[in-house]
Parts: structure tokens; sequence; C-alpha cells
């Protein structure tokens, strides 16, 4: 499967097309809404979530319910938009509107893909890099991710996700009885944390930070329970699911490293306590006696969960604005800003259980018979039976 994105952060609307999902899938628009509103909660975020109300257009490839085999379109609308008709009009600029919108955008923010994208491309106005760079583009990754996610869940496997850490405050609650436990506690509290004392913590964290003018990131975890065993590929290196994994997670804007299961922690551990000893039971077939390793070994699944964190930088931009130079000028200056998140962990973490969920389905559709959704659950069902059996 793929997909592509387009559209800018202020631009008309947001799009994506996605090629390979099997024809026969149910697929409604409250599916994806419901992840679209998940996406713009969590404290910390800015005025700009106050402003939009993302939902969905599907305008291609789904007829009564279900997908046809064809391109899936999804669109979703910036409301943002009619403030900024001018200055992201896609007409040339009549003489009169030029005074207004020819004020380029020549400071480029520390942290952002400013600078580099303007060495990149030549654009001297940089607001030409920063409407697609910014992560009003995982709107419609989250789009897609709900569709990969609809094909997960039809197959008996779930994705979850928790905010383990932000600004330092870390939370000790771990455990949960079930992904479905998981997802209340962590669909109640506005940092989607398991742990409601370092949940408190972690706001005050985030009013702190805002106070000073300052940012902060933190850490996510995914955790994905049901997949078959053997999904992924030890022979390619381009097919390594863990590879593809890490890929997706660190594609998110801000975010900067990945983890699987005890993660770096294996760097300080002796073998014996890194590895997870190989056990079988006549119900189960074969299992881990732990999952240290995050249930991939050799790029592919174990059939243990899937756990895979992400670490995310601090927003880089600060109301305590951080010195740059002005392109035109080549002065120093100190950047001004008029709105921003001053931490985006909690929305970054429904990203993240996205990206990861597209992923996984990606690699289902690639490995097994996907033509028709109806043999590709039989092929998914006769895959983990004889994994059992085996
Ligand atoms: C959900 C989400 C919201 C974000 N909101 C902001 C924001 O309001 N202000 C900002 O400066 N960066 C924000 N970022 C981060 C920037 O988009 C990101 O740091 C920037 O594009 C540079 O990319 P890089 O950090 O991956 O190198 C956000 C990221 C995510 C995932
Ligand atoms: C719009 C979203 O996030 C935006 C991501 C973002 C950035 O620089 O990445 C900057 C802010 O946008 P604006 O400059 O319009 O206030 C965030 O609001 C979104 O998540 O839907």
């Amino acid at each position: 499967m793929r997909y592509l994105t387009s559209g800018e952060s202020h631009g008309p609307q947001l799009t994506t097309i996605i090629e390979g999902l099997p024809a026969g899938m149910p697929l409604i628009d409250s599916d994806i809404n419901e992840e679209l509103a998940r996406r713009q909660k969590g404290y910390g975020r800015g005025r700009r979530m106050q402003i939009e109300k993302d939902t969905v257009q599907i305008t291609a490839g789904i007829r009564h319910g279900y997908t046809l085999g064809s391109p899936v379109a999804l669109v979703v609308e910036n409301n943002d938009w009619k403030h900024w008709t001018k200055i992201m009009g896609q007409d040339p600029l009549s003489p009169e509107d030029e005074g207004e919108v020819k004020r380029k955008i020549s400071r480029p923010r520390p942290g952002h893909a400013d600078l580099n994208g303007a060495l990149k491309y030549g654009h001297r106005d940089m607001r030409n890099v920063l409407e697609r760079s910014s992560a009003r583009e995982t709107t419609v990754r989250v789009a897609a991710g709900a569709a990969a996610k609809k094909l997960l869940s039809e197959l008996g496997i779930e994705v979850a996700a928790h905010v383990i850490e932000i600004g330092g405050v870390v939370s000790s609650k771990r455990d949960y009885s079930s992904l479905k436990e998981l997802k209340e506690i962590t669909e109640e509290s506005p940092v989607r944390c398991l742990d409601q004392n370092a949940g408190q913590k972690m706001m005050d964290a985030i009013d702190s930070a805002k106070e000073n003018g300052d940012s902060i990131g933190g850490v996510v975890e995914v955790i994905v329970e049901g997949m078959p065993p053997g999904v992924g590929s030890y022979v390619h290196y381009d097919r390594k699911l863990d590879s593809k994994l890490a890929g997706a997670m660190v594609s998110i804007n801000a975010f900067k490293g990945v983890e699987f299961g005890i993660g770096f922690e294996a760097a300080r551990k002796p073998g014996s306590e890194v590895h997870d000893e190989i056990t079988w039971d006549p119900e189960k077939g074969y299992y881990r006696k732990t999952n240290r390793l995050g249930g991939l070994e050799g790029g592919m699944t174990t059939g243990m969960p899937i756990v895979v964190r992400g670490v995310m930088k601090p927003i880089p931009t600060l109301y305590k604005p951080l010195q740059s130079v002005d392109i035109e000028t080549k002065e120093p200056f100190s950047a001004s800003i008029e709105r921003s998140d001053s931490c985006a962990v909690p929305a970054a973490a429904v990203v993240a259980e996205n990206v990861i969920a597209w992923e996984l389905a990606s690699a289902i559709v690639d490995q097994f018979y996907s033509d028709r959704f109806e043999a590709l659950k039989a092929s998914v069902e006769q895959q983990r039976k004889f994994a059992r059996e085996f």
C-alpha cells in the first residue's frame, strides 16, 4: 500500500490518496472522523486547534460503505484558509494585492525546516517552506492511518498509544489489564497518560513552560496486540518491519528517536536479561515468556505485542525567542511569533498510533493475498492457525 499527501497548512485543504486497500473492506467517514478528533485534543495546543474542526470528505474509492479496490481519496478542509486567502491564493497577485501580500518571510526559525528548505528549493519567501513542513500535514496522515486501523481491527489487531513522559515528568504506571482499559483511561486524560498523578504534573510542566515562553517535548508509546507472527522480513533489508516502524515514527514532525521494547536499556544489560525465552503451549502455540524486545525479532513479528516508543523534541517556535539571521539583511534578529503549541506530545501520540497502524496494515497487505478483503481475512487467520500448529 502507499499514500501520498498534499496540502499547505493555511491552504484550502489537505488531501491524501491511498492505493492498495483491499476491495470490500468496510470504511465510513465516522471511522476517520473519530481519529481526526482524537488528534485535535491534548493539553498544550495553541489557538489553531480552536479554529479547526477536522472532518473528512471521502471523494473516491468507497461505495455504500465499502472500499472498491480503487484509490481512496480523502480531503480535510482547513477552516483557517478563509483568513489566508490572499496570502495563500493560487492566482498571480494583482497589483493592488501585491503591497499587502508582498511581505516575505526572510527570518528562518531555529528548529524548523525554514532555512534548509529555502536552501533546497531556493525560496526567498520561507512561507513556501513552512506551509508544507508544518505538522498540519499529520491530519491527513491520521486520515490514512484511520483506514489502516480499520483494516487491522477487522483482522483482530488493536493499536493504542499513551504518553509516558513530558518535560521530564515520567509516568510510573505502565501496567494495564487490556488495551481496551488503556484506551479508556488515556482517552479521559488531557495528556493521554495512564498515571493520573504524573498526568497532572505533566500539565503543570506544560503550564510553566508556557509561562516562561518555552516549550517541552516527551515520549509516546504505541502498543499493538494481535499481529500474527512472521510479518515483515529477515530476507530484505527494506522490508524489515522494525525499520519501517522506526522510519514511520521518526517521520512525524519533531520526532527524533525510537525504541522497541526495553529499547536503549538493552545497551546496559547482559543478553540473558534482554532476550525473550521461547516457550510453547497447545492453546497459544509458540510465545515468549517476556517481551523485552517489543514483539519484533529478525525484522518480523513474534506474535507478542509490539511496543514502540518515540521521542518528540520540544516545539521549536518559542515565545521566548531564539536568535537567527535574516536572509535578506544577514543581520541577527530574535524570532517573534504570533501563536504556537507549547506542547503537542498528547496529539502526537495519536499521530504515532496512526502511522504505526499504517505500516502494519501495509506489511500485511504486501505479504498476504489482498485484492479481496474476505480473502485477506482468511489468509491472516490461516497464518495464525499455521503458527499455532507448527
Ligand atoms: C502534532 C504536532 C503539532 C506541532 N505543532 C507545532 C507548533 O505549533 N509550533 C511549532 O513550532 N512546531 C510544531 N510542531 C513541530 C514542527 O512541525 C517540527 O518541529 C518542524 O516541522 C521541524 O521538523 P523536525 O522537528 O522534524 O526537524 C508540531 C509537531 C506535531 C507532531
Ligand atoms: C495546524 C496544526 O498544527 C500546527 C503545526 C505547526 C507546525 O509548525 O508544525 C504550527 C501551528 O500552526 P499555526 O502556525 O497555524 O498555528 C500548529 O497549529 C495541526 O496539528 O492541525
